[in-house]
């Protein structure tokens, strides 16, 4: 019998925020000073208990490890790094002085305030960057590596959290971001000399890992999970072969080095897509399971080897999509991949990822149609599918005969529903032809634009939304629980645009946007008025930290019954002389925010809803709309992990947003916006859309893109961020006016906006107001120059 043995089923990781957002109310209530670190960690600890009674109601055994725990107070990667004692120089006086790193000494890391800090930042010190979670709408905390950051075992969190499991009788099986991923998530710190990564430091990484598993073992755990997504990703700046060598060495480290007495069975997966090579290196280690994704990634063909002895976790249910698994199938795929390995080798059944991208309950949505409703899972029916699939896999498919045929009748009623396909929605894109994707050359549209137009240089502009005060959500809940009429509902939105229209106008910005107060969310209110999207009541998926997100079930065939936001648009209009910038979320974007259909290509859909749009740019159009901007924020988060899959998706995304936008006149201006990227790896997309003006985030990182987008010639209009909206401080107008001298060095003044980095819905309008003051001063000073200098 295996030393090591795992359970027949498991899930990799289960959403913490809470079925009601209890997490985000607690610690947001913690922030303002509603509550204090107590209330919030007695939540956590409720939330926790919650889970694992949860997990074994639905099938889960407590007896063997297959409950994770897998919880954060924030984000996963903050707590490793946190674990590690990994905290940037500026942080250092959070630190506590106990002596951690002593042997025999169990250290309590950092308390909720401290944390808080790491992640949100104070007056004066900046927090850990943001950025996106491998090809998800999860965002993580960038740790800050450098020669002299110190690692040590610092934080005993995960070791606590296993002992409660024990002591109300689960046995969890805690759940780390591996050392390879948390090293190659880094950034440099600042300090780095030239040529340093953070996986330079592996070696004094490892024995911090090593004394966390210690504990672990010595608190209960028989197994850990290390997560290692990095491994399917060619996007992470260092050659694969490197990051295989760093993974021998982790993982002789973590197990072959370790008596087997001093440490937990070790769990090693590969989440998010195809493992490739990396399975190699994972079967020849001593690690003693291995997670594979075989919703995005292939079935081993044959025997692997190094295998024998080991368990492979199988990732069949999908962790990161909402849609009921066909059961029968998969269990084939699981009977394949069992004979594939053979018999020496254990096959346990998992999720593909951690859950954590999914809503809790499908029950929990009284307002969802009944028939989609069969066809869906969220993360409880996950974990019902992951216990039926290990029982059918072990006693034989006869066992679960009930489960298979309601997976199978689910699913073919979803072939044949109505609105699944509209042959209307078909027809019209089978018309098309390469036309619908040009519009004139750039200088002849930007002649006729200028001339109706007419706007100053370095023209200023916001990114669409302004603060979405507390008074507009009440407004909106009020009118969802039926306590506001329509009527009185839209009568404060507009009274709403009236205020923010006069503020731009007090504040001299000369393209005006409406605000978006009407908007619940950039992608969610567009799926509402939607054909073939259904939308969640308490659906929520955590994106960062407390801020959660609702995305809609896109499952049918997309078209658009009437306008969206034309009333809205030309309402501002009405109130301004100055041209109002109309406001759309593009075709990209909402896929990438979405629970996307499974039963076609992504690129057709993507051409289905930008069909819609286009029809709505087209109203806009008509309605006397000039600027109209199609947000498409997520491209590069969409970017395919491995680069062998890049021109395609680049292909088709490019083709959806030119066709939502090219059947405008020429004196139509379509703007777009980009924010969240490394837009290096998108810059010959963002050429490819082909928008007349593009704004793109840039205050954080002192305009570099210019820089890029000066080396490639790049033609059009361009917007870089001069003010980062992440951030509650102010930016000065002096700052802001040295961002923009410095622009004018680098790209044509005749092609530079001035404009924000991304919306303004998270800021208050204490903060919004000096700001755009400062941005609209800057603009007229540099401008001035620019005056000087014709
Ligand atoms: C730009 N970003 C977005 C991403 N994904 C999206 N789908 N949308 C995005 O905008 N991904 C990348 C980034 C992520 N950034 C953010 C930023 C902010 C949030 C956020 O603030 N989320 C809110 C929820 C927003 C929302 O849906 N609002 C609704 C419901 C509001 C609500 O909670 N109402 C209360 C009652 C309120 C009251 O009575 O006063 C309730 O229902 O209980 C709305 O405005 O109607 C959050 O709460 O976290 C997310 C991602
Ligand atoms: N128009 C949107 C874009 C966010 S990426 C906004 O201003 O919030
Ligand atoms: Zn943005």
């Amino acid at each position: 019998m295996s030393a090591c043995p795992f359970p027949a089923a498991t899930v990799l990781g289960y959403p913490r925020i809470g079925p009601r957002r209890e997490l985000k109310k607690a610690i947001e209530a913690f922030w303002s000073g509603r509550a204090d670190a107590g209330d919030v960690e007695r939540t956590g600890a409720a939330l926790r208990t919650r889970t694992r009674t949860r997990l074994a109601e639905l099938g889960l055994p407590t007896d063997a490890p297959a409950i994770p725990s897998s919880f954060s107070f924030y984000d996963q990667v903050l707590d490793a790094a946190v674990t590690v004692g990994a905290l940037p120089e500026r942080f250092a006086h959070l630190a506590p002085a106990d002596g951690a790193g002593d042997p025999g000494q169990s250290p309590t890391g950092l308390d909720l305030a401290a944390y808080s800090v790491l992640a949100r930042g104070t007056e004066g010190l900046a927090p850990l960057e943001m950025t996106k979670w491998f090809d998800t709408n999860y965002h993580y905390l960038v740790p800050e590596i450098g020669p002299a950051t110190p690692l040590r075992y610092a934080d005993d969190r995960v070791v606590r959290e296993v002992a409660e499991g024990l002591a109300e009788g689960v046995a969890t099986r805690p759940v780390v971001v591996g050392p390879v991923t948390l090293l190659l998530l880094s950034k440099t710190s600042a300090d780095a000399p030239d040529g340093f990564h953070p996986l330079d430091r592996l070696d004094d990484l490892l024995p911090v890992y090593a004394r966390l598993l210690r504990e672990l073992a010595a608190a209960g755990a028989t197994w850990v999970q290390l997560d290692e997504p990095a491994l399917v990703s060619d996007l992470l700046d260092v050659p694969a072969g490197q990051v295989h060598r760093a993974l021998e060495r982790a993982l002789a480290a973590l197990t072959t080095d370790l008596p087997a007495d001093q440490r937990p069975c070790v769990l090693v997966t590969a989440p998010y897509g195809d493992v490739g090579d990396a399975l190699g290196v994972l079967a020849a280690s001593d690690v003693d399971a291995i997670g594979l994704d075989l919703v995005r990634g292939a079935v081993p063909a044959g025997p692997v080897a190094g295998l024998a002895g080991k368990t492979v976790v199988a990732g069949v249910v999908d962790g990161h999509n909402v849609w009921r698994t066909d059961l029968a199938a998969a269990l084939d795929r699981l009977t394949g991949l069992r004979e594939a390995l053979g018999p020496d080798v254990a096959v346990t059944v998992s999720t593909s990822t951690s859950l954590l991208h999914v809503p809790h309950d499908v029950d929990d949505e009284p307002d969802l149609d009944p028939t989609l409703r069969t066809w869906l899972a969220f993360a409880d029916q996950k974990v019902r599918e992951v216990v039926a699939l290990a029982r059918g896999l072990t006693e034989g498919p006869d066992a679960v005969a009930d489960h298979l045929t309601a997976a199978s009748v689910a699913h073919g009623t979803r072939r044949t529903a109505d609105g699944v396909v509209r042959p209307q929605v078909r027809d019209r894109l089978a018309s098309l032809t390469g036309d619908a994707l040009r519009r004139s050359d750039y200088p002849v549209r930007r002649a006729a634009q200028e001339a109706r137009l007419d706007l100053p240089p370095l023209p200023t502009t916001t990114i669409g939304s302004f603060p979405q005060t507390a008074e507009i959500r009440a407004a909106r809940a009020a009118h969802a629980r039926g306590a506001l009429s329509t009527a009185d509902y839209e009568d404060a939105m507009r009274a709403e645009i009236r205020r923010v229209v006069a503020l731009q106008e007090d504040i001299g910005l000369d393209v005006v946007v409406h605000g978006e107060a009407e908007r619940n969310d950039m992608v969610q209110y567009f799926a509402e008025q939607l054909t073939g999207f259904a939308a969640t009541v308490n659906g929520w998926v955590q994106s960062y930290g407390s801020r959660c997100v609702r995305p809609p079930i896109l499952w049918g065939d997309v078209s658009r019954p009437a306008p969206m936001t034309v009333g809205w648009s030309t309402y501002a209009a009405s109130l301004t002389t100055k041209p109002v910038k109309g406001m759309l979320t593009g075709p990209v974007t909402i896929l990438a925010w979405s629970f996307v259909r499974d039963d076609q290509p992504l690129a057709d859909t993507a051409r289905q809803v930008a069909l819609a749009l286009r029809d709505e740019i087209g109203d806009l159009e008509a309605a006397g709309i000039a600027v109209i901007q199609v947000d498409e924020p997520a491209l590069r988060e969409l970017l395919p992990l491995r680069t062998v899959d890049h021109p395609a998706y680049l292909d088709w995304s490019v083709t959806a947003f030119r066709l939502a936008t090219s059947g405008v006149r020429d004196e139509t201006q379509v703007h777009t916006h980009l924010c969240y990227s490394e837009f290096g790896q998108v810059i010959g997309a963002i050429d490819g859309l082909d928008a007349d003006v593009t704004s793109v985030e840039a205050a954080r990182s002192r305009m570099e893109i210019l820089v890029d987008l000066a080396d490639q010639g790049y033609p059009r209009g361009i917007g870089p961020g001069v003010y980062d909206i992440h951030s509650p401080r102010v930016p000065s107008e002096d700052e802001i006016t040295s961002l923009l001298t410095e622009a004018v060095r680098s790209v044509d003044p005749t092609l530079l906006w001035v404009n924000p980095d991304c919306g303004l819905k998270t800021r208050r309008y204490e903060e919004v107001d000096p700001a755009l003051r400062h941005l609209v001063g800057a603009a007229r000073t540099v401008r001035a120059t620019l005056a000087t200098r014709v």
